[in-house]
């Protein structure tokens, strides 16, 4: 609905991913955005005959007017890692440096992929290009979770964060995590963020190096951002079940009503989702990226075409939301 109202155009690169095509008829059909589907138009219309596929644009980088801009860009922003005329030609061959080209370019507003590609091939170049917003300093990639007939949340809804970036993030870095999760819940979810920074211990329950990261950022994002409810180290029962919440950590008014739920590193939070995905058959949209200077959003390999449908809104959503 919120991506209807000022559409913003969506580049596609994994063109010969049928999943990818389904969600580009689906969107258009729909009016949820625009969309650019990178490679051949005769290619790609021809693996689908059964799409209307007819309100797409096409760019395919083997035939493209801009080709020669593309690459002087490269080349000027990735010169000093070695990037010369024939490397960064080669790279804006890759349908994902592409596409993450035409959004530095503005041709497009956002990207999706990672329906076919694995996460770091997705993520690489846009950190390359696209770079952090301004006064970020880190990116992280969070899932927006919809779990059916779940009292806990916001209705079942929350964000997962980081569960497709920061492999192992410090105490400084998943402080950070911690507070710009809570900032993209409130613009995206549009309900207050009460944020659990999740541990296997609840108020010093157990002792170990693990847990004083979490305590430690705990206290920095406590620091940072003062009027975001927000609490640890919490289990996941102690942070998002009212009764445990109550009985573990008496006094928080955080614990038991969480909806950010930060993971204190990537297995947890990668596994976490997958579990809740697949064991209480959730939605499950992502890994979406905060902190890149545009919206370049990423699938999971096990994605359906709804999962795409879902990613492209929200990265309309960030598009429409994002300062450039
Ligand atoms: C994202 C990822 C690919 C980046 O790391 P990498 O491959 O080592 O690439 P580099 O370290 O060369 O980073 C590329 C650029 O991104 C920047 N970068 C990397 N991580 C960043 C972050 N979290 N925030 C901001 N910038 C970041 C680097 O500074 C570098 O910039 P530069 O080339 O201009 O100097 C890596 O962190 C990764 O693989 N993460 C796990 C992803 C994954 O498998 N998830 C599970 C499935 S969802
Ligand atoms: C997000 C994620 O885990 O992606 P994939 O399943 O493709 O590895």
């Amino acid at each position: 609905m919120r991506a209807k109202a000022q559409k913003k155009t969506i580049v596609l690169p994994e063109t010969w991913d049928r999943r990818t095509l389904d969600a580009a008829a689906a969107v258009l059909a729909e009016g949820i955005a625009d969309v650019i589907l990178v490679g051949s138009k005769e290619t790609i219309c021809q693996s689908a005959p059964d799409l209307d596929l007819s309100k797409a644009t096409f760019a395919d980088p083997e035939n493209f007017e801009g080709m020669d801009e593309f690459v002087a860009t490269l080349v000027e922003l990735r010169k000093n890692k070695g990037v010369d005329e024939a490397k960064a030609a080669k790279l804006l061959k890759n349908p994902l440096y592409f596409g993450v080209m035409m959004v530095k370019k503005g041709q497009a507003d956002g990207m999706v992929a990672g329906a076919v590609t694995a996460t770091p091939d997705v993520l690489r170049p846009a950190l390359q290009i696209l770079k952090t917003r301004p006064g970020t300093k880190l990116v992280s990639a969070f899932f927006v979770m919809v779990v059916p007939d779940c009292e806990y949340g916001a209705n079942g809804t929350f964000i997962y964060a980081d569960s497709g970036l920061n492999p192992n993030p410090t105490a400084e870095e998943l402080a950070h995590i911690a507070v710009n999760s809570a900032e993209t819940f409130e613009t995206l979810v549009q309900e207050e963020p009460v944020v659990g920074m999740l541990s296997f211990s609840t108020k010093g329950s157990a002792s170990h190096s693990d847990v004083d990261k979490v305590v430690e950022a705990t206290r920095i994002a406590k620091e940072l951002a003062p009027n975001v409810k927000l609490d640890g180290e919490l289990q996941l029962d102690a942070a998002i079940v009212p009764s445990v919440g109550q009985s573990k950590a008496p006094g928080s008014d955080v614990a038991g009503h969480c909806n950010v739920l930060v993971f204190p590193d990537l297995d947890a939070g990668n596994i976490g989702y997958k579990l809740t995905q697949r064991l209480a058959k959730a939605e499950a949209y992502g890994p979406i990226t905060q902190g890149i200077a545009a919206p370049v959003n990423d699938l999971s390999r096990g994605c359906v075409a709804e999962d795409i449908v879902g990613v492209i809104a929200i990265t309309a959503v960030q598009a429409q939301q994002q300062k450039r």
